[in-house]
């Protein structure tokens, strides 16, 4: 048995205000650097996101295994944590969790003195973190075109190592904007680095106790975008967002700003409103992979054609994004097809008349990024408790703007 959501939006009008999710990767750093500073932070508007909720109970456990679950986050940053600090831990995961690469970091933390062992296939979780006797290494290479998590993974911990750590970045950066985003968090607790080039520099010195805010979440607001680009009329605030971002995911602006939303930053929140879409569009996700799929969705059902690069990452995250839009766009009679490496193509064909019932591969960003298609007919979306991930009162908030949500086993 499946559970399914049906969902349906009798007017296709949006109007009305909405309470985003704070962003889970600004608070897993916080948390990861606050557990590090020691003494008091006060860490304000911790997101309800399960990878949140999760590494908060994580980091007060006391148990020799920990399952990070399915947070890419989670199982990142708390190995390097665990290493540095010289814990005894196995890590594991769900499934997909140990299918998803950790060897870039691992091989790092090696070489600066962590006992490491895979306990299944070399490469990949579990992990048995066995011990941190420390080396005289303060520079190093790290492969920088699989997950940034792994850079940032490394970075926060960089401070405590005796001599600090210079980081050498190794190929195309990816996801540049969750590193940044790491060291503007470190700086909240009184660390200073540099990056410069490909080089990033982080000298040994303490963490400093902070009171931090977190943000409302940039890519939960992504499909709040694609609802109102699919919608009839629309007048939606979003709350909590801020103009000067930390989150790369504040491209969605300037990407729907091509796509028929336009962005208004008001003293209460950001506006969105219609605008007129573009028909061809052409997008580089390298700096922002979790907004493809909101995208995608959208370009499929609005039939607009999109040509997009920098997609390397999604296969290996909680699905193989890739092929799970390929599979669910072709419902939509639309194709997504690779002419040249790392090229994608969409060109569209609407025949939105059928009934459409969408896979979501386990993955929250599957659910989210294909509900805005209920503002055209009704649809149906499996496993919708997906969305508990990054987004868990995601049905809730769409039932506050008037979509019509009906639950079965199927
Ligand atoms: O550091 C982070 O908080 C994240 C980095 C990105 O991953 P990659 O660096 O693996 O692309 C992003 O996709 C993920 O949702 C969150
Ligand atoms: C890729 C994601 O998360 P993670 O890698 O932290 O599991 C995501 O939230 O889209």
């Amino acid at each position: 048995m499946t559970k399914t959501v049906t969902v349906s939006h009798p007017s296709g009008i949006l109007k009305g205000q909405v309470q985003l999710p704070a962003s889970k990767s600004e608070a897993n750093r916080a948390l990861i650097i606050a557990a590090l500073a020691g003494g008091e932070s006060e860490l304000q508007n911790l997101s309800e996101a399960n990878d949140t909720q999760l590494l908060q109970r994580l980091l007060s456990s006391d148990s020799d295994t920990i399952d990070a679950e399915d947070a890419g986050t989670v199982m990142r940053f708390l190995t390097a944590y665990y290493a540095v600090t010289g814990q005894t831990k196995t890590l594991t995961g769900t499934e997909r969790m140990c299918q998803r690469p950790i060897k870039v970091l691992v091989e790092a933390l090696q070489e600066l003195g962590a006992g490491i062992e895979y306990l299944g296939e070399e490469g990949y979780p579990p992990l048995k973190i066995k011990s941190f006797t420390g080396s005289d290494k303060k520079r190093l290479k790290v492969r920088s075109d699989i997950s940034s998590q792994y850079v940032s993974a490394l970075l926060m911990v960089a401070p405590l190592l005796p001599e600090g750590l210079e980081l050498e970045l190794e190929g195309k950066i990816s996801s540049k904007p969750y590193i940044e985003m790491t060291l503007a968090l470190m700086k909240q607790f009184g660390v200073d680095a540099s990056f410069e080039g490909n080089t990033i520099t982080v000298p040994h010195q303490p963490y400093q106790p902070a009171t931090f805010a977190v943000e409302s979440d940039w890519s939960a607001a992504s499909y709040w975008y694609s609802m109102v680009a699919l919608a009839k009329e629309a007048d939606v605030t979003l709350l909590g967002l801020r103009e000067a971002s930390h989150q790369g995911d504040k491209a969605i602006v300037e990407i729907m700003r091509r796509l028929g939303v336009y962005t208004e930053f008001m003293p209460d929140g950001t506006r969105l409103t219609k605008k007129r879409a573009e028909k061809r569009v052409a997008f580089d996700f390298s700096n922002c992979p979790d907004l493809a799929q909101t995208i995608v969705a959208l370009c499929a059902a609005s039939g607009t054609a999109v040509e997009m690069t920098g997609l390397e990452s999604l296969r290996i995250k909680e699905t193989d994004r890739i092929q799970a839009l390929q599979i669910e766009v072709l419902g939509i009679g639309a194709s997504l097809e690779e002419r040249t490496p790392g090229v994608f193509q969409m060109n569209p064909s609407l025949m939105i008349d059928r009934e459409l019932n969408f896979r979501t591969y386990q993955d929250h960003r599957m659910a989210m990024a294909f509900a805005p298609i209920a503002l055209l007919q009704p649809i149906q979306i499996q496993e919708p408790e997906v969305v508990r991930k990054s987004y868990p009162r995601f049905w809730e908030d769409l039932e506050k703007m008037g979509f019509e949500l009906r639950y079965s086993e199927q």
